[in-house]
């Protein structure tokens, strides 16, 4: 096979060097690690020459193989004469704020044209996250990370997925196909070096890297166990975000590595310390400038808040106190001498990344006001010009009435009669009077002050005065999780209380329940209203953050008559207005035959799939790569 010769010098191109590697960034293609640089040869696809390093000519690194084509040629010139985009990135401009009202939130990314065509413009994309399905899950995050990824390399991006690798007895086999890459680095933190060594898997067109380490290997979930969260929680996330911000450099996956030009995806505080170490790490020796970080907060009440001192572990140059630096008000002080100082890395991602994306578009307001920022809001509004919100998808094939496995009965919205069969088979499981004709409410989700599960607990005696049936799934607060014990000896032959985590059982729940009761006090987004909705199961939940944009209130009046909506939401959050409206739903279930199929059809029809919202993933990676980083101190 000949090799083009492209007569592109290497000013076009960047240089990097460490101790044991040379990589050239070519732009437009990425960062291309050179084997050998000593003299004139093809490595990697790259041909430099050995007496001046002048840059004679590459193959594409887009595919597996193959040569530069015409375009990417293209982006190498017009960047060499000084064109940072292509014509079509130039015609989209960053919103100004889509976060201010609902009226500025018109602005927001639409995503609209995107959904059906594939991007002009593809990235490479790297998922930083504490959880991906099935891997790792205990929520919502978990779902998200899962899936996304997925339908962004369907959409043509090349992407990564980089996760702790938990080992803790029950789920080890899930890791079964990832393979050792025999790749170790030493991350410098925590005053030593850690050794961490990569695993990986190539599944639905995503690169999975699985970050191993002894910390990672340990019963419980990924935060903690029966004794509570572990205490060594920060050292873990920090030694994994070393870890990740290397391994697009480092990892030849697929026979290439990623590169430096690529976008850092963060979840949550976990990640949150990437973009951190992007500017303070990377950026000042001339690494990761053409790199950029998108924080996705999934859930701003953790933010893995640590003492002051603390700070000297995880290895960042002094000068980068400030950008984590956290004082607790007075009022949340434990004693007279303590002076509320602490690191949040969470803060320092909001600092430093270049955007922001929440999972909702409601809930992208509420974290700027008072009342939903967690004393980040002021910080938060500083920065909503770069903050969208983009409504979660769901994985389609996972929450299928028509295909689930999980359950006992497939239907769909041209044959509802499954549900019913699916209804009376979950009485069945669960030793509940098998009735038909009585509504049957379910709950799932994580027993946290969050979900509102203690508004449940307070209004349940007078639920139960009511011909209704109640099932809640759920784990977490030991509290509550005795309390559900207790409630299920209370009313044996109308509650049921199911303690632990369970997938197979969340999809019975979401498919037989009529209703699914959703009190949280907050919702980023939730995804158990989605799963309901498309299985025909009615929310009721409380008007907040993705809970109010995503369940339409039902109107018997609108459409001529026909009827409006998915579910209904309450406001304000309490015992009178939660059971108010819970008995305007079971009133409908029995008494409106009709409204109640329409309501369930609407739910059932409604796109829940990522398409949207990858595309406006997509337009926030752009705007992000147009604009300079956001931290850059050099
Ligand atoms: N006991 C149990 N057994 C089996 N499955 C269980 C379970 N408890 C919870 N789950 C599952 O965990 C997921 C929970 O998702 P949510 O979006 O409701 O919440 P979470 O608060 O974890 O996520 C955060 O991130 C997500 C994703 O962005 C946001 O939607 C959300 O608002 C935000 O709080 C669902 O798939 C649910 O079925």
């Amino acid at each position: 096979m000949e090799i083009p010769q492209v007569p592109v010098a290497l000013s076009a191109a960047r240089l990097w060097r460490s101790p044991t590697n040379l990589a050239v960034l070519i732009p437009n293609l990425g960062f291309v690690k050179v084997v050998s640089p000593n003299k004139f040869q093809r490595c990697n696809g790259v041909f430099l020459n050995g007496s001046d390093r002048r840059l004679m000519g590459f193959c594409s690194l887009k595919g597996n193989s193959g040569f530069v084509g015409e375009r990417d040629l293209e982006g190498v010139l017009l960047e060499r004469n000084g064109l940072e985009h292509s014509s079509e990135s130039d015609k989209l401009g960053p919103d100004d704020s889509n976060v201010d009202s609902s009226s500025d939130r018109k602005q927001s990314v639409s995503g609209e044209e995107g959904v059906k065509t594939k991007p002009k413009i593809t990235q490479n994309i790297v998922f930083v996250a504490s959880e991906a399905n099935p891997y790792a899950k205990t929520g919502g995050l978990g779902d998200v990370v899962g899936s996304l990824p997925v339908v962004l390399a369907r959409r043509g991006h090349r992407v990564m997925v980089v996760i702790p690798r938990y080992m803790n007895g029950i789920t080890d086999k899930v890791y079964g196909n990832a393979l050792d890459t025999k790749l170790r680095i030493k991350v410098s933190c925590f005053g030593g070096d850690h050794e961490v060594a990569f695993f990986h898997e190539y599944k639905e067109g995503v690169d999975w890297v699985f970050v191993n380490h002894p910390s990672y290997h340990r019963p419980g979930n990924p935060y903690g166990d029966n004794f509570g969260a572990f205490g060594d929680n920060q050292f873990r996330f920090t030694l994994f975000c070393y870890a990740a911000c290397e391994a697009p450099l480092v990892l030849p996956l697929g026979g290439y590595i990623y590169g430096e030009r690529c976008i850092f995806l963060v979840n949550d505080w976990h990640a949150s310390l990437v973009p951190i170490l992007l500017a303070a790490k990377y950026r000042p020796y001339g690494v990761y400038k053409h790199a950029r970080s998108v924080l996705v907060i999934h859930n701003l009440a953790h933010q893995g808040v640590e003492p002051a001192t603390t700070f000297g572990n995880l290895g960042l140059p002094p000068e980068w106190y400030g950008a984590l630096e956290w004082v607790f008000p007075t009022w949340a002080r434990k004693h007279a001498l303590d002076r509320g100082e602490a690191v949040n890395p969470l803060k320092g991602g909001i600092v430093t990344a270049d955007r922001i994306v929440t999972v909702s578009q409601g809930y992208a307001w509420e974290i700027t006001t008072a009342e939903g920022g967690t004393g980040l809001d002021e910080l938060l509004r500083s920065r909503k010009s770069v903050i969208n919100g983009i409504t979660n998808g769901i994985d389609i094939d996972e929450w299928n009435p028509v295909s689930d496995r999980h359950i006992s009965c497939q239907y769909s919205v041209i044959d509802l009669s499954g549900k019913a069969e699916c209804k009376l088979a979950l009485q069945k499981e669960l030793g509940l009077a098998v009735r038909p004709d009585v509504p049957l409410v379910g709950f799932i989700g994580r027993l946290d002050y969050q979900k509102g599960v203690d508004l449940i607990r307070s209004s349940l005696d007078e639920l139960m005065q009511d011909d209704v049936q109640f099932i809640m799934l759920g784990s977490g607060d030991p509290d509550i999780e005795q309390w559900m014990r207790t409630a299920e000896c209370n009313y044996r032959d109308k509650f049921r209380g199911w303690v632990g985590f369970s997938v197979p059982v969340s999809h019975r729940v979401t498919a037989g329940c009529d209703i699914l009761l959703m009190p949280s006090r907050f919702e980023p987004c939730g995804l158990n209203q989605l799963y309901a909705m498309r299985y025909g199961t009615v929310p009721v939940v409380h008007g907040t953050g993705g809970l109010k944009d995503t369940v339409e209130n039902f109107d018997p009046f609108a459409n001529g008559g026909e009827g409006r909506g998915t579910g209904w939401s309450f406001s304000p959050l309490s015992k009178e207005a939660m059971l108010g409206t819970l008995r305007i739903a079971t009133q409908t279930y029995r008494e409106y035959k009709n409204s109640w199929e329409g309501i369930m059809r609407r739910g059932m029809e409604r796109d829940y799939t990522w398409e949207k919202a990858a595309a406006q993933y997509e337009q926030v990676f752009q705007w992000a790569m147009m604009d300079p980083p956001y931290c850059n101190m050099t």
